[in-house]
């Protein structure tokens, strides 16, 4: 998706040459301490952040400001954040947080109100909650696995081409996190716009979230790509030294 990117928002170079790419269907996983640059590769393949050099390219057009690819990405994209809480407003009903994305677009894609309707109700139960019990909540009505699932079922509402999910896991408990893989292992699973299978991108502490979810992992070292490769083989036989730390890090 780019090739040879630069940091970001401060003077500190924070990335070094970095290239990655997510096709369609599949997850990538981004992995590495704190600090290692993650968050900020990923807001940059989103077109979120800029980088001062390197290259995005999104379906073959490059991602500039104002360009169409940017325009694209933007239209066709998602993000699930770590808190739930703090990405859903809390003065607004499941149904309403929900709906929202398709109102915003609605002129644009020519959605009838009862489309509107039929699409909010889909995404609650691709994520796994019953309508009736949901549509009429609030955020502070949810536990932190439902709140997470309700702001999922927000960013595929408009069926994105693509999902970055940043640590999505690491604000819900042990038990609700089964729930959310499985949410996100469906996403994944089911068909989006035009047929095409949506990429997720993922940043995740969690390897045994990583090894569920991700088909391909990229290892990333105070903003330097260390290795990446298919999930089995970095995680079960890592090249290099500070992957295998990090694994036997997350183990303990
Ligand atoms: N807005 C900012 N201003 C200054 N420095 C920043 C900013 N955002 C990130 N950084 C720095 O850029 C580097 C990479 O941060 P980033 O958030 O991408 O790392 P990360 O791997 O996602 O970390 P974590 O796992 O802790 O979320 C860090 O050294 C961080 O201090």
């Amino acid at each position: 998706m780019h090739r040879g990117l630069f940091a970001p928002r401060t003077r500190r170079q924070v990335l070094f040459d970095v290239s990655a790419e997510v096709r369609a269907g599949e997850c990538l996983a981004v992995i590495g301490a704190s600090g290692s640059g993650k968050t900020t590769l990923t807001r940059i393949m989103l077109g979120l952040d800029t980088a001062d050099s390197g290259e995005i390219l999104y379906r073959g057009s490059a991602v500039e400001r104002g360009s169409a690819g940017m325009r694209a990405l933007r239209a066709e994209s998602s993000i699930v954040f770590q808190d739930p809480y703090g990405s859903l407003d809390p003065r607004w009903t499941v149904e309403r947080s929900v709906s929202e994305p398709l109102w915003l677009r609605r002129k644009a894609l020519g959605y009838a109100f009862d489309e509107v309707a039929g699409k909010t109700v889909q995404a609650l139960a691709r994520v796994g909650l019953d309508l009736r019990m949901f549509l009429n909540r609030y955020p502070c009505d949810l536990s932190g696995g439902q709140a997470q699932r309700v702001a999922i079922a927000r960013a595929i509402v408009n069926e994105p081409k693509v999902i970055l999910a940043d640590e999505p896991m690491s604000a819900i408990d042990v038990a609700a996190r089964v729930q959310i893989l499985e949410t996100l292992q469906s996403i994944l699973a089911g068909e989006g716009v035009d047929g095409e299978r949506p990429a997720l991108i993922i940043v995740s502490h969690d390897l045994g979230v990583v090894r569920h979810v991700a088909d391909r992992i990229l290892v990333l070292n105070e903003g330097r790509a260390i290795e990446t490769g298919p999930t089995e083989r970095v995680l079960d036989a890592p090249e290099s030294d500070y992957t295998r730390r990090l694994i036997e890090a997350a183990s303990l």
